[in-house]
């Protein structure tokens, strides 16, 4: 059915825009290639990439969408799949709340079932390829690992180079260290940085955003009170917020961070006692947010699987990282 309305004076009212539900799926392959088609001609947006997927019927939940349009549309069954982010974006003519999920086990080699093409490509070059405008959260989330670890406030920089080989490959790492004066977390920074790279982490700064780039961080970590004075993106690689509500992650995703650290999720030993959201909360938050969400507050290790479950990008913590 074409996804046109009739428009009424020149202006498209956002009611009026029909809202299409969507599955789509990210195969990913043990080399991290993931599969993106081009849309055939004849339908909307045709020749422009995409995850395969397809509208989600009535009554029928999002994983069911997927696996029927994966193998309508690729002729593969698919397995294994996590949720990995709901993205909302509005066309000209349309608004499409995306239901994205990841896909990692499935049964069959994917063919072009509707003549369509089709590629395997790293997260990082999929830019080559016209990509529709509503997943750059799903770049985004494609290219961000699951852990975001912060280090403990006290610690000894020498201590923590010592022992970043047992942190997950690929982590976020954020420098926090709040006791340092300015010049000794500079130093800290730099003595950092090769090894933490070393080993794939990313080192993510605190304190100001000039000072993330003179160090030559990967990213910088605000605040979300600096996230509130700010008015727009510092040029960094990676820029990350806390937030602590629905307000805050707006802001974020207005601002174009690239990813929200989200909480308290549960009372934590650095906020004991304190309000928690919990996790349906945390749930609907991270659901609505549109952009890449970390979960933080008495997280361990075990809970990253039902933290992506309700489509968190990952967990961030710091002692579940730092073992005693
Ligand atoms: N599958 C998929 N659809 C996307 C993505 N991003 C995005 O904006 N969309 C939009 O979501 C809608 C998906 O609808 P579709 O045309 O694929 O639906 P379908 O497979 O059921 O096709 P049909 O209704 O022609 O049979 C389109 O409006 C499309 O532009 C994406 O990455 N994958
Ligand atoms: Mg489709």
């Amino acid at each position: 059915m074409p996804n046109t309305v009739r428009e009424a004076g020149g202006g498209r009212r956002e009611a009026q825009r029909p809202r299409i539900a969507v599955a789509a799926g990210v195969l990913i392959r043990a080399s991290g290639e993931v599969l993106i088609a081009q849309r055939p001609e004849g339908k909307i947006a045709a020749g422009q990439w995409e995850f395969p997927g397809g509208k989600i019927e009535p009554g029928e939940s999002a994983r069911d969408a997927l696996v029927r349009e994966l193998h309508e549309e690729l002729g593969v069954t698919v397995r294994e799949a996590r949720p990995l982010i709901k993205v909302v974006h509005e066309y000209r003519e349309r608004t499409v709340e995306l239901d994205c999920w990841i896909g990692t086990a499935w049964d069959g080699e994917p063919q072009g079932r509707e003549q369509q093409a089709f590629a395997w490509v790293t997260p990082e070059r999929i830019e080559d390829y016209p990509i529709l405008a509503a997943d750059g959260p799903i770049l985004t989330a494609l290219r961000l690992p699951s852990h975001y670890v912060f280090t403990p406030p006290h610690a000894d920089p020498d201590a923590l180079i010592a022992r970043l080989p047992a942190l997950p490959r690929g982590a976020l790492l954020r420098l926090r260290l709040p006791a340092l004066g300015d010049d000794d977390y500079a130093a800290c920074v730099r003595a950092m940085l090769a090894p933490a790279r070393g080993l794939g982490l990313r080192v993510i700064v605190d304190r100001t955003p000039q000072m993330a780039v003179s160090l030559g961080a990967d990213g910088w970590h605000a605040t979300a009170a600096q996230l509130h004075a700010l008015d727009a993106r510092p040029a960094l690689p990676w820029c990350f917020a806390s937030a602590h509500g629905a307000a805050e992650l707006d802001r974020a995703r207005a601002l174009g961070f690239d990813a929200a650290v989200l909480g308290t999720v549960r009372p934590s030993a650095t906020h004991p006692g304190g309000a928690a959201l919990g996790f349906d909360a945390a749930a609907r938050l991270t659901q609505a947010a549109n952009l890449p969400v970390y979960w933080i507050g008495g997280l361990q290790l075990d809970d990253l699987r039902d933290v992506q479950t309700q489509y968190a990008q990952g967990m961030a913590a710091i002692r579940a990282y730092w073992p005693d």
